[in-house]
């Protein structure tokens, strides 16, 4: 595997990386970023995988999210890779900013032609954390993942359908039950095709109503964003969390939108709860 480094950055006595590389699931390239704590230099570290939103990229996270001062106390290496991929291109991929490119949802597309290199899920899930374990500076036992939106969704699809790999989930107004909401139904139409056994495979409150997850669930939902009642509907969650006696703390955060000045505001502590699991 080769990896391609686009640029690097001295940042909290760590440091910022963007990569590029040819991605064997996705079947063209890949760009993720990655915060190396000043503690790798010593010992490998808990690593910590973030899944950004709709329209945004690689970067977005670490630029706007302020993660690395505290990650950077923390010892917690952060990757962040972008929401879809881009190099190849499909026909209609750039119609809608909720479909296509950077709005992958992290699932593996089996509808053509989306199914060609729309695989997010296993890239999240396999791929990337070989190409992390490869750098030689994190721990593969010590993993967690955390998102926003579409990726909140991701995160916790990611950490219920494999709990022995990730010791620790957070989210930040998670689109959270994703059959039930126009984005999510648009995105499993297109990458799935009308098959629901697939959809609910990827919808967080179908996978934890019919399986209890064993480690705490910290959910950030600000009462200030306009896709909360249309497409995020934190309740649905509680109510599947509550089924299947999953511990979620879901907290909402008067005056909040849906933006990275809310996620940066409460990000301390999403860091704070990955480094008491990791
Ligand atoms: N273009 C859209 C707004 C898109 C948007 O709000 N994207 C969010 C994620 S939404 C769910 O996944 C985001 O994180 N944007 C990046 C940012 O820097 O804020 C519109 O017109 O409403």
């Amino acid at each position: 595997m080769t990896l391609t480094k686009i640029s690097e950055h001295r940042c909290f006595d760590g440091t910022q990386v963007f990569y590029s590389h040819e991605s064997v699931e996705c079947r063209t390239e890949m760009r993720f970023s990655v915060f190396v704590p000043p503690q790798a230099q010593s010992q490998p570290v808990p690593v910590l995988y973030y899944l950004a939103g709709l329209t945004c990229t690689e970067e977005t996270f670490m630029i706007k999210a302020g993660a690395q001062r505290v990650a950077a106390q923390l010892g917690l290496m952060l990757v962040a890779p972008d929401t879809s991929p881009r190099k190849a291109r499909l026909p209609g991929d750039d119609a809608s900013w909720d479909f296509g490119l950077g709005a992958g949802f992290y699932v593996d597309a089996t509808a053509a032609p989306w199914s060609q290199h729309y695989r997010m899920y296993s890239y999240v899930t396999r791929e990337l954390p070989e190409v992390i374990a490869s750098l030689g500076k994190s721990r593969a036992d010590r993993q967690g993942i955390f998102g926003h939106s579409m990726g909140g969704h991701g995160a916790l699809v990611c950490a219920l359908r494999n709990p022995d790999q990730y010791r620790s989930v957070s989210a930040f107004a998670p689109i959270a039950a994703p059959m039930q909401c126009p984005w999510g139904q648009k995105a499993f139409t297109g990458y799935l095709g009308a098959d629901h056994g697939a959809w609910s495979q990827y919808d967080a409150s179908a996978l934890v109503a019919r399986q209890r997850y064993e480690r705490p669930i910290l959910v950030d939902q600000g009462t200030a964003d306009k896709f909360l009642t249309e497409q995020l509907k934190p309740e649905l969650l509680e109510a599947a969390c509550r089924q299947s006696g999953t511990t979620l703390r879901l907290r909402h955060q008067a005056g909040y939108d849906h933006g990275y000045y809310f996620i940066s505001t409460f990000m301390e502590d999403h860091l704070r709860h990955h480094a008491q699991h990791l």
